[in-house]
């Protein structure tokens, strides 16, 4: 009987690893982004808290940062907070504005050691000062580090985001040092929380919703979709492997023929 476990285990490793390095030999997404949806709801099909699905999900965010790492992946932008999830009940807003601490303290360690660099877009205004002390720490910790970015967007609206860079063109219009025909897409994206990243390549959105939620909605006109019906703290390795497998097996036009 152990003989036999140890000869499943044995092959499931090696097909994984085998899986692992087809995919690696392929086109790996340079940025990933992730809608990490489905942690209430994987708490409620268990009787849990709602916060307990928060901080499963949580763990899931170690594991997928992990292996973006190892595939090469450039940057990993993760939606951890909108700025509708203010309408949450207050314990669980509370609840949520503790993980960046709480994922930090135990993870911070590894990501200086793996040269991971953590960044943070959103609006910082409204996030308690221990969340932001906590983040700012982070950046502080790897900001030299030249390896995967780790994008945490926190408090982050698309909409928002895309009327603060227009609102700054038309100030330097009213200031008649820009012309409005000279207006092209270059200088609204030059005005975004992610003017220094790359579009996604790959939008990632777990639990089987089928929407933006206001994310991202400049930056994502060239990028593949990959849904899933899992919720997000039950995503794992594999999840992703599959969501990068499935994404090589695209043929990207950007528009064109
Ligand atoms: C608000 C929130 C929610 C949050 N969830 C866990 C993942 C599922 C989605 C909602 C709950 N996670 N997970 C990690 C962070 C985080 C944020 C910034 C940072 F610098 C380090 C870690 C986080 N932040």
């Amino acid at each position: 009987m152990i003989n036999k476990l140890l000869k499943r285990n044995t092959e499931t490793v090696i097909g994984d690893m085998e899986r692992l390095s087809l995919v690696r030999d392929g086109i790996i997404p340079s940025h990933i982004a992730i809608i990490m949806d489905g942690n209430g709801r994987w708490a409620k099909k268990r009787s849990l808290p709602r916060v307990a699905g928060h901080h499963e999900g949580m763990k899931t965010v170690r594991k997928i940062t992990r292996l973006a790492n190892v595939l090469g992946v450039d940057v990993l932008t993760l939606y951890a907070f909108s700025t509708e999830n203010w309408k949450r009940p207050k314990m669980e807003v509370d609840f949520l504005m503790r993980l960046p601490e709480e994922f930090l303290s135990t993870f911070l360690p590894e990501l200086v050691a793996e040269n991971v660099k953590v960044e943070m877009m959103g609006d910082h205004t409204n996030l308690p000062a221990h969340t932001l002390k906590a983040i700012s720490k982070a950046k502080e910790a790897t900001k030299d580090n030249t390896g995967l970015i780790l994008n945490f967007a926190m408090n982050y609206g698309s909409r928002s985001e895309i009327v603060d860079s227009v609102k700054e063109l038309a100030a330097q219009v009213a200031a008649g040092t820009l012309n409005p025909e000279d207006i092209t897409e270059d200088h609204i994206s030059s005005g975004l929380m992610t003017k220094s990243l790359p579009e996604p390549d790959l939008l990632i959105r777990t639990s089987g919703e089928v929407r933006l939620s206001n994310f991202m909605l400049w930056q994502l006109a060239y990028t593949e979709f990959w849904f899933t019906d899992t919720l997000w703290p039950d995503f794992n390795e594999d999840s992703l492997i599959e969501a990068v497998e499935n994404y090589q097996k695209r043929n990207r036009r950007f528009g064109g023929l």
